[in-house]
């Protein structure tokens, strides 16, 4: 699984390269540059013959460093390159420094301004190395400014090709933790001029809000940051490419000893494949719930799904469906009695049971078969429904391994007045599974806009929810979070070639509940949710890329069987 770094673990590991004595900062400052020209070539094989234009942006730190050997190694190739950098050459540090007077004899620097970087005809490339992992606080006006004006220019005499966009590790203004752009206000975008805002992931799902700053192509180094991968779309990264700078031997956990344990790597969720495949072996292969031979159906585990009152039961259906669907060799949808009709209509292979109130929940987990409950969707908001929690993280214990619990929607709204009371039922075989809205109400004060405000990350508002909370929580959106107690966290995004819009539907994520439901249910399950969760996100959305567009939430689980005869299974 490949892994996401902080800004912070990324210098601890070039330190550690450097330490070392193996690389010098300069060497892996030319390394980066030239990868960028390398993945430059590779994206655009046009660019790759023949002389072209070329525009480069560098700013005041190691990113403009880049941006110097950028610039030099286009002009050897006979292109013409215009330089613009903002800030005083002689406030450089040392490897930028360098590399600035390594371009300074084959070239000039101009001081950025949006009026000099206007000028001139539209380049075949423009360069931003203004900003990367140093990024601090929102980028100068001027820089947006520099960077919009060069966009603007006009094509040259007969000359129709686009401008393509290459960022360096980042598109300037990136925070490369939590994935906000940091911007000036300007005046197209709002307030007073010399305001900063940042451009938050969910204001920029509105297509109102352009991004000043963005790339076609970024070429980021070693690894992925955090900020490319949490955001919605559009990302201002473009496409994303991840150039080997030889710090691989530095990666290693000692060099990441010194920083706090909030620190924890991040995982990407995603399969990576090489070799000759071996279905059963490779993720997600061994963490599926998936019959054995010989195996009756209880060694797949019995889920249960509560549902609620009559016209409300098409949740906890769709939940039901992908709990079997999943792999869960039973599932039992419990209902108010007075929903028994209508649920016995539409149900088939899942089972049916009337379930009066807690009481009589506590009575029926005392069925030790029944392996995972999933609770939540369509339930309804109120204290009948907190009771329910309480009743089914209570009769875990009593299992013979903690019975797992799914935690969805109204589950999680009913106790928006008094968080604490769900989390003193909590146990760790429990998985919350909000949105952002359901979020803000068990956790107020780690809500997108407190955060954005503090500057933390949707990864550690997620880990401190799930350390708070004593268990799994995912929270939900095309970048999907999954944090453990104990700091696990995962990304799961569904962006770049992992796109799936079609699954903001109605219904679709008490899909996902019922699949987190079907894959614990199973008595192999591991102790923590967490790597089963981070199987049933990607599931979700392979189902949903598999399915394309016209999807709505029924499809999801009958895409399934697709999916896994697509893993080989
Ligand atoms: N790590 C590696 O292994 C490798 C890293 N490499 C490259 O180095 C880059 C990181 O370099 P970096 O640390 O110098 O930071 P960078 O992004 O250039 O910006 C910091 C500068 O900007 C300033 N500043 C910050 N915010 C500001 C603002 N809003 N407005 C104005 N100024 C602001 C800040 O100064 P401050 O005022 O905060 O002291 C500082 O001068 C990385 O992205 C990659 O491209 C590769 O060469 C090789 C391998
Ligand atoms: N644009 C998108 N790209 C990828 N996934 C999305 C997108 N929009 C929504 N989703 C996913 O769809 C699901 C929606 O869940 P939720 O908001 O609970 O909806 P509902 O209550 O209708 O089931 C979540 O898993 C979320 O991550
Ligand atoms: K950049």
């Amino acid at each position: 699984m490949a892994e996401l770094l902080t800004s912070a673990q990324m210098r601890a590991v070039e330190q550690a390269a450097i330490a070392s004595g193996s690389s010098s900062g300069l060497t892996l400052m030319e390394r980066a540059g030239r990868a960028v020209v390398d993945a430059v070539f590779t994206e655009w094989p046009d660019l790759a013959e023949g002389r072209h234009r070329a525009v480069v942006l560098c700013g005041p730190g190691n990113n403009g460093g880049d941006g110097f050997v950028i610039a030099r190694r286009l002009a050897v190739r006979g292109w013409q390159v215009e330089l613009f950098l903002l800030g005083d050459p002689d406030k450089l540090p040392p490897d930028a420094r360098r590399m600035h007077d390594l371009w300074a004899a084959m070239g000039p620097v101009r001081g950025l301004a949006p009026e000099s970087a206007g000028a001139g005809a539209r380049p075949d490339l423009l360069v931003d190395a203004l900003f990367g992992t140093g990024l601090s606080r929102p980028i100068p006006e001027a820089a947006v400014g520099a960077f919009r004006a060069v966009r603007e220019r006009k094509a040259g005499g007969l000359r129709t090709s686009p401008c393509r966009v290459v960022a360096v590790d980042s598109p300037s203004g990136l925070d490369c933790d939590s994935g906000e752009m940091l911007l000036p206000a300007l005046p197209q975008t709002a307030g007073r001029a010399g305001d900063v805002q940042s451009v938050a992931p969910a204001a920029r799902m509105s297509p109102d809000v352009p991004l000043p700053i963005s790339a076609d192509l970024t070429v980021t180094f070693h690894k992925p940051k955090l900020g490319h991968y949490l955001g919605h779309p559009p990302m201002p990264s473009g496409k994303l490419a991840v150039a080997d700078i030889g710090l691989a031997d530095w990666d290693r956990p000692e060099t990441l000893a010194s920083q706090p344990p909030s620190a924890e790597r991040v995982r990407l969720v995603g399969r990576i494949q090489h070799g000759a495949p071996m279905p059963g072996r490779m993720w997600p292969g061994p963490l599926l719930n998936v019959p054995g031979p010989g195996l009756h159906k209880y060694a797949r585990g019995h889920a249960l799904v509560l549902a609620g009152g009559p016209g409300r039961g098409g949740a906890a259906r769709l939940a039901a469906r992908a709990a079997l669907r999943v792999g869960a060799g039973l599932v039992t949808v419990a209902c108010p009695p007075e929903a028994q009709a209508e649920n016995a209509a539409r149900l088939d292979a899942i089972m049916l049971r009337p379930l009066a109130d807690a009481e009589a929940l506590a009575e029926m987990l005392t069925d030790r078969r029944l392996s995972a409950v999933c609770l939540g969707p369509g339930l309804g908001v109120g204290a009948a429904t907190a009771a329910l929690v309480a009743a089914a993280c209570a009769s875990a214990p009593r299992a013979p391994a903690p019975r797992a619990v799914v935690l969805d929607a109204d589950a999680l709204t009913s106790f928006a007045d008094d968080p604490d009371a769900l989390f003193a039922d909590l146990h760790a075989r429990c998985v919350l599974t909000p949105h952002e809205g359901e979020f803000a109400r068990l956790f107020p004060d780690l809500a997108a806009p407190a955060r954005r405000a503090r500057g933390q990350s949707k990864v550690e508002a997620c880990r401190a929810a799930a350390a708070r909370a004593g268990c799994t929580v995912l929270l939900k959106g095309p970048d999907t979070v999954i944090a453990s107690p104990g700091g696990a966290a995962s990304i799961h995004a569904a962006l770049y070639d992992r796109a799936a819009p079609w699954l903001g539907t109605a219904g679709a994520g008490d899909v996902l509940a019922g699949m987190i439901a079907g894959l614990l249910a199973s008595p192999q399950a591991f102790a923590s949710p967490h790597p089963h969760v981070e199987v049933a996100a990607w599931l979700h959305v392979e189902a949903a890329r598999t399915f394309g567009p016209g999807l709505i939430a029924e499809d999801l689980p009958e895409t399934l069987p697709r999916v896994f005869r697509d893993l080989g299974l």
